[in-house]
């Protein structure tokens, strides 16, 4: 895992620039946000998407792809997976051989991104999840060919977001349902946590901001700490204390490890069934 990119260098080098986003809805519209919240240039951004909605003081967004002859050196793509079939022959001819193009679409696999778009100088998956919008995300990336120049940027890119890992792409889907679907785990795990405190006496006023807090301080703590969370966790259980009888109930029978094993497995199979869908369709 890496936090920082390797130099000083701008958010955005010259030649990356223009930098256009094809679909900003919440994922993409918080990764523009944080990136201009960190010095991304607004002029250098475009942004196309159908609501025209504005995306932030000084950034053009437009409903439809330019027609004046521009394109652009760096694309986020930002639609729904199952949108590419629809969207890709409009966009193809703007993706040249000087663009980096830089996917989040879930289980859109390099060859199938590649076949849609095949004049992309680099194709970049790259897999963000919600916390981005605070600088403090997980970016999962990984890429058919990269020159060192590109690579800088994407990596300059992605630490602005919070903390990068290059993966190879058969570990891609793994890494989508750990981090990119794994603060939605952790909201219902808030929200289980403050409902069984409301249970047991806590008004939704006091059970919820402690709940979010309890996550938020042990995470912190998890991620300075010299020993693993596992051994934090014996570390609060005092013995014959209260929070050990708690984790017997989670530990009888592995039940949270297989719930998690669970867990992370269907959203696992959704992704590798997302990718199976977007190949049938360059297959048609
Ligand atoms: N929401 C999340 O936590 C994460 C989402 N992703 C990926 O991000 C992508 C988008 O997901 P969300 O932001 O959640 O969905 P969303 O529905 O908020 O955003 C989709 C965007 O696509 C735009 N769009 C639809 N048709 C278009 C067209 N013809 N031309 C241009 N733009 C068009 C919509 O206007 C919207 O802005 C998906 O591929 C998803 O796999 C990846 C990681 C995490
Ligand atoms: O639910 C989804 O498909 C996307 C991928 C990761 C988070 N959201």
């Amino acid at each position: 895992m890496s936090d920082t990119a390797s130099d000083s260098a701008p958010l955005l080098p010259k030649d990356q620039a223009p930098f256009w986003a094809f679909g900003a809805g919440n994922m993409a519209g918080s990764m523009i946000s944080c990136w201009l919240n960190n010095g991304l240039n607004p002029k250098d951004m475009l942004v196309i998407r159908p609501s025209g909605k504005p995306v932030a003081e000084g950034v053009k967004v437009v409903t439809s792809l330019p027609e004046d002859g521009s394109t652009p050196a760096t694309l986020l793509l930002g639609v729904k997976p199952q949108m590419l079939p629809q969207i890709a022959p409009a966009l193809a001819p703007y993706i040249t051989e000087k663009t980096t193009l830089i996917s989040i679409l879930a289980g859109v696999e390099l060859e199938t991104l590649r076949h849609f778009f095949p004049k992309a100088k680099s194709i970049v998956r790259a897999m963000p999840n919600l916390p981005v919008a605070l600088g403090k995300g997980v970016v999962a990336l990984c890429t058919d060919k990269l020159t060192d120049e590109q690579r800088k940027c994407i990596e300059k890119l992605a630490s602005t977001l919070g903390i990068f890992e290059w993966v190879n792409e058969n570990q891609f889907d793994t890494a989508t349902a750990l981090a990119g679907c794994g603060p939605a785990f952790v909201y219902r795990f808030i929200d289980a946590l403050a409902q069984a405190g409301q249970k047991l006496g806590l008004t939704a006023d006091q059970a919820l901001p402690m709940a979010i807090a309890t996550v938020e301080g042990a995470a912190s703590m998890a991620k300075q700490a010299d020993i693993t969370p596992a051994e934090l966790a014996d570390k609060v259980a005092s013995p014959g204390g209260s929070t050990r009888k708690g984790m017997d109930v989670l530990d009888k029978d592995e039940a949270l490890y297989q719930l998690m094993d669970a867990t992370l497995e269907a959203s696992f199979k959704q992704n590798r069934y997302m990718a199976e869908k977007a190949k049938e369709t360059i297959a048609q």
